[in-house]
C-alpha cells in the first residue's frame, strides 16, 4: 500500500503540477529525485531519519519530503509542559530542514489523538507555573498554525479541547470513522473559557454560528458529525488513516510552495497577530483565571469525575 501511496505521489507531481513548478523554476530537490524515477517502480526510501524525544516519534522521509510526528506520551498524550516544548523544538527542527515540506501528525496509541492540554499542569501549581505553562501553549499553536510545511492532521482518536486545536492548527484533518472517538472545543464542560485564539481558529475553519453552537455548548462531535460541521475534511476507515494522509499530502504538496505559503500567510496572518499583540496580557489573563479558586475547584472536580468514571 505505502508504494502504491508513492506511485500517486510521484504521478501527481509529474502532472500539471509539475509544470507549474518547473515554469516558476521552483523545483526542490526532493521533487528533482522524483522526477528521475521510473514510473514503473515504487520510489526507494533512501534516506530516512527519526528523532525521536520524550512523548514525540518524529520519522523524516527525506526522499518524499515528508514528516511524520507521532504524539507519545501514554495513557491519553495530554499536551503536558514537556509535550509541549518538545513539540516546538521538532517543529522548529522540521522547518528548519529544507527538503521537509510536509507534515503529518498523529499518535503512537490509537484510540486517543491527544486528550488535550494536560489538566494536572492546571491546577495546584505557582503563577510562574501557569505562566511559563500558557506561553508553551501560545508557541506550539504559533508555530504549527503558521507553518511553512503543509500540515496535515491524521486523527486516529478522541481529540479534545487542546488536542482539537493542534489538528485545527493544521491545513487538512482526516478523521478515523469511529464513532467512539470524538472531536471538539470542550472548555465550557471544565468550567473554563477557550481562549480567543482557540475561538478564532475555530471560526476561521468552520464559521461563526456554528462555531458559538459547539463552544456554548462545549460540543464533542462525533466523526460523522464533525465531518458535517466542517471541523474535520474527511472520514476514513481506521486503517486507512495514514495512507489517505498520505495520498492528500501528494495533492497538497504539488502545488508551488511559494504560492501556497504566502497564500496560507495571507489567511492566517490577521489571527495570529490578534495574539501576538496581547500576548503578555493573554498570559495574565490566563493566570488570572485559572489560579481563581473556582477555577481551581472546577478542574479538580472534573479530574476527580474521570477518574471516577472507571470505577
Ligand atoms: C477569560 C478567559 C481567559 C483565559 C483563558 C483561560 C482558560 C483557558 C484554559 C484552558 C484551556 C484548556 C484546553 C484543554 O485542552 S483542557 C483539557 C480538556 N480535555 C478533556 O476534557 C479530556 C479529558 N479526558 C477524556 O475525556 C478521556 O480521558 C479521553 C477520552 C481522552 C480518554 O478516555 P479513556 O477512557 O481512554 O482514558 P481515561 O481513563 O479517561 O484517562 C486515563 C488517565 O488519563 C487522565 N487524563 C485524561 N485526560 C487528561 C488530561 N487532559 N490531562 C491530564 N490527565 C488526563 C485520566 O484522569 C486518567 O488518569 P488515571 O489513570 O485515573 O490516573
Amino acid at each position: 500500500m505505502a508504494l502504491r501511496v508513492v506511485s500517486v505521489l510521484k504521478r501527481r507531481l509529474g502532472g500539471p503540477g509539475q509544470k507549474l513548478l518547473r515554469s516558476g523554476n521552483l523545483l526542490s530537490a526532493t521533487q528533482h529525485r522524483w522526477e528521475k524515477m521510473p514510473s514503473s517502480v515504487g520510489f526507494p526510501v533512501t534516506s530516512r531519519r527519526s528523532f525521536s524525544k520524550t512523548a514525540l516519534i518524529v520519522d523524516v522521509d527525506h526522499n518524499l519530503g515528508i514528516a511524520t510526528m507521532k504524539m507519545n506520551n501514554p495513557p491519553v498524550n495530554s499536551l503536558s509542559l514537556e509535550l509541549l516544548t518538545n513539540f516546538v523544538i521538532d517543529l522548529e527542527k522540521l522547518e528548519n530542514e529544507k527538503r521537509c515540506r510536509g507534515l503529518i501528525i498523529t499518535s503512537a496509541s490509537p484510540k486517543i489523538f491527544s486528550a488535550g492540554l494536560d489538566i494536572t499542569e492546571m491546577y495546584g501549581k505557582s503563577s510562574a507555573h501557569y505562566a511559563e505553562f500558557w506561553k508553551a501553549v501560545q508557541e506550539l499553536w504559533l508555530k504549527l498554525y503558521m507553518s511553512n510545511m503543509v500540515v496535515i492532521a491524521a486523527i486516529n482518536g478522541s481529540s479534545p479541547a487542546g488536542g482539537c486545536l493542534i489538528s485545527l492548527a493544521g491545513d487538512y484533518r482526516i478523521m478515523a470513522d469511529n464513532p467512539k472517538y470524538t472531536i471538539g472545543l470542550n472548555e465550557t464542560l471544565l468550567g473554563i473559557v477557550a481562549p480567543f485564539w482557540f475561538k478564532d481558529t475555530l471560526v476561521n475553519t468552520i464559521g461563526n454560528r456554528a462555531s458559538e453552537h459547539a463552544l456554548q455548548l462545549g460540543l464533542l462531535f462525533s466523526p460523522t458529525d464533525a465531518l458535517r460541521v466542517g471541523i474535520v475534511d474527511q472520514v476514513v476507515p481506521e486503517d486507512k488513516v495514514q495512507d489517505t494522509a498520505l495520498n492528500v499530502m501528494s495533492r497538497w504538496l504539488s502545488i508551488p510552495d511559494h504560492a501556497r505559503q504566502l497564500t496560507k500567510t495571507m489567511m492566517r496572518k490577521p489571527t495570529v497577530d490578534r495574539l501576538l499583540k496581547q500576548r503578555e496580557a493573554d498570559i495574565k489573563n490566563f493566570v488570572s483565571f485559572i489560579s481563581r479558586d473556582s477555577i481551581q475547584k472546577s478542574l479538580h472536580m472534573y479530574m476527580k469525575h474521570l477518574k471516577e468514571r472507571k470505577e
